[in-house]
């Protein structure tokens, strides 16, 4: 009977989900008063009280890539969006037209028209998100090349700063391109495979040309934006076939739950990898080629594997195990060296270098490995290792830096099947712990894998334990795993591919370092 007096109004939470402890669901609460001016004087209190929230972001830029996964992006997006709306965020969407499109609109889009934004949000997957990344940092980052061992080829160059404005760096990643478009069978294909070296014209599109008085970026003469800073972040609404940043930096592979935690504000800061190609391929001429990668950096199997399944785009997301397995049966090997820094605060995580150097061994446990710290919100270690420089502009720790005064490099030599680097866990889920389940989101450093040829059933078993929860698929004696802030690798293979967020990348000599905190994200970590 009171019902038809009473005045209502709606409040959105949102609440934890019953079935996964990371998940969050947005749910309404109805509320009412007979008396009006209450109820008005209650949703001003509630709005001062959500507007006092400075870490919810205000404005933001969204791609959608509406043809990546299965075709979902689109769909994902006009799920997540009335959230944004009752939230009262500003979005503006760009759906992507072509890869390279986010990148072309980040990489061209003036500072002052960036900091119109809190930060970028990808309906994509990990390629998309990569695309992001880089589009933002290829002249907003400023630091040195990853240091590298003596003896190699450009040992000292790390010293020379990077290009400072769009148009340098830029104009260095076309002229690659073109080195890239002219070898062997890549030569049509090279949009394809590296998207972002898109050769078509860089535009900020609706957005710059929005305002016709926006000074291009190269035209600023005090750059406004830079990287690591403490306001910018970037988001990921997973909808890809991977799904590997979302699920291991937000312990869900859930559209819904990355939506909330942006509108929430979340924040936490995530280790980048800046990789330096030095040479595309062992007669291309050397030309240093920078790219950033959030999750995971491989070459060998993890390279080939991307490669072949260009073939099959027409499967979908199947493409990658039925690559996967073509290119397992293949069973290639490549002779390389790798150096890296040896991280005296923790020793090497397997046996030595030299121990295995002999390539085949017996399955066994190499040596007690440490207890793993798996990282989660509010993990200690990456908060005890953030704590300085991390605006600085540095983007090395205080802990690795004392290494790079006196770096001692451990190089390994031989036949791989491949050489990887996780940055952060990569938790899929094909493989629910990741690749690395102990790597942290923040702590500064990389997991370099190196597997040595070994006979292919060994290489199976190892694969497989990926896999399963709670297995070690690093303990196998053919498995070299080191955790480091930098790498060299060189081969002398001539079609050497990397794999760089999913995405390829043609390199035979490369230095890889970790960039700590080099970017913040919407999310705070896995709770599990
Ligand atoms: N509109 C578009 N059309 C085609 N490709 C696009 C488009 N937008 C982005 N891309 C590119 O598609 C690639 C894959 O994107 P993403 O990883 O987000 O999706 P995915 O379904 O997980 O794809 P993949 O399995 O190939 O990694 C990236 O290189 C991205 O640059």
């Amino acid at each position: 009977e009171l019902l038809p007096k009473m005045h209502r109004f709606a409040v959105h939470v949102i609440t934890r989900s019953r079935k996964c402890p990371s998940a969050w669901v947005p749910c309404e609460y109805l509320f009412g008063h007979g008396n009006l001016d209450t109820c008005k004087s209650w949703v001003e209190h509630l709005s001062a009280r959500i507007n006092n929230e400075q870490d919810r972001p205000k404005n933001l830029l969204v791609f959608v890539h509406p043809v990546c996964g299965k075709g979902r992006g689109c769909k994902n997006w006009e799920t997540v969006a009335p959230l944004f709306d009752q939230a009262k965020v500003n979005t503006k969407v760009i759906t992507t037209e072509r890869a390279g499109h986010a990148y072309d609109t980040l990489a061209s889009l003036s500072d002052k028209e960036l900091k119109k934004f809190d930060g970028v949000v990808a309906v994509g997957g990990d390629g998309l998100f990569n695309e992001i990344l880089n589009g933002l940092l290829s002249s907003r980052h400023k630091t040195s090349y990853p240091p590298t061992p003596e003896g190699f080829g450009y040992f000292g160059s790390n010293e020379k700063p990077q290009g400072y404005s769009n148009h340098g760096l830029n104009d260095s990643l076309r002229t690659s391109d073109a080195v890239n478009g002219m070898l062997p069978g890549d030569s049509n294909k090279s949009d394809d495979h590296e998207p972002l070296l898109s050769t078509t014209q860089s535009a900020g599109l609706d957005i710059s040309s929005s305002n016709p008085n926006t000074e291009p970026s190269s035209g600023d003469q005090v750059p406004l934006v830079s990287f690591p800073n403490d306001w910018f972040r970037l988001g990921i609404i997973p909808s890809g076939s991977t799904d590997a940043i979302a699920l291991s930096t937000t312990g869900e592979r859930d559209p819904v739950t990355s939506a909330l935690l942006i509108i929430l504000g979340r924040r936490m800061s995530l280790d980048i990898a800046q990789v330096v190609r030095w040479k595309s391929s062992t007669s291309a001429e050397a030309l240093p080629t920078v790219r950033y990668a959030a999750s995971f950096a491989g070459y060998g199997f993890y390279g080939e594997v991307i490669r072949e399944s260009e073939n099959y785009r027409w499967m979908g997301p199947a493409r990658y195990d039925f690559s996967g397995t073509m290119v397992f049966l293949k069973h290639r090997s490549y002779e390389a060296k790798v150096a890296f820094l040896e991280n005296r605060s923790t020793p090497s995580l397997t046996a030595s270098a030299e121990n295995v150097a002999d390539g085949v061994q017996p399955l066994q446990s190499c040596q007690k490995r440490p207890r793993k710290t798996i990282c989660r919100t509010n993990c200690s270690i990456c908060k005890e290792t953030s704590t300085s420089g991390q605006n600085s502009g540095d983007a090395i720790p205080d802990s690795s830096r004392m290494i790079c005064k006196n770096p001692k490099w451990v190089w390994s030599k031989g036949r791989f099947l491949s050489v990887g680097a996780a940055v952060i866990s990569c938790r899929n889920e094909r493989a629910p712990d990741g690749l690395v389940a102990e790597a942290h989101l923040s702590d500064g450093f990389l997991h370099l894998l190196l597997i040595r040829d070994c006979p292919l059933p060994l290489y199976l078993w190892h694969l497989t334990q990926f896999t399963k929860k709670g297995s070690d698929p690093l303990t196998f004696k053919f498995v070299e795993h080191h955790k480091t802030t930098a790498f060299t690798f060189i081969s002398s293979h001539d079609e050497s591919v990397w794999n760089l967020d999913g995405e390829l990348f043609q390199a035979c000599e490369v230095s890889v370092q970790a960039c700590r905190g080099l970017v913040s994200l919407f999310a705070s970590g896995p709770e599990v």
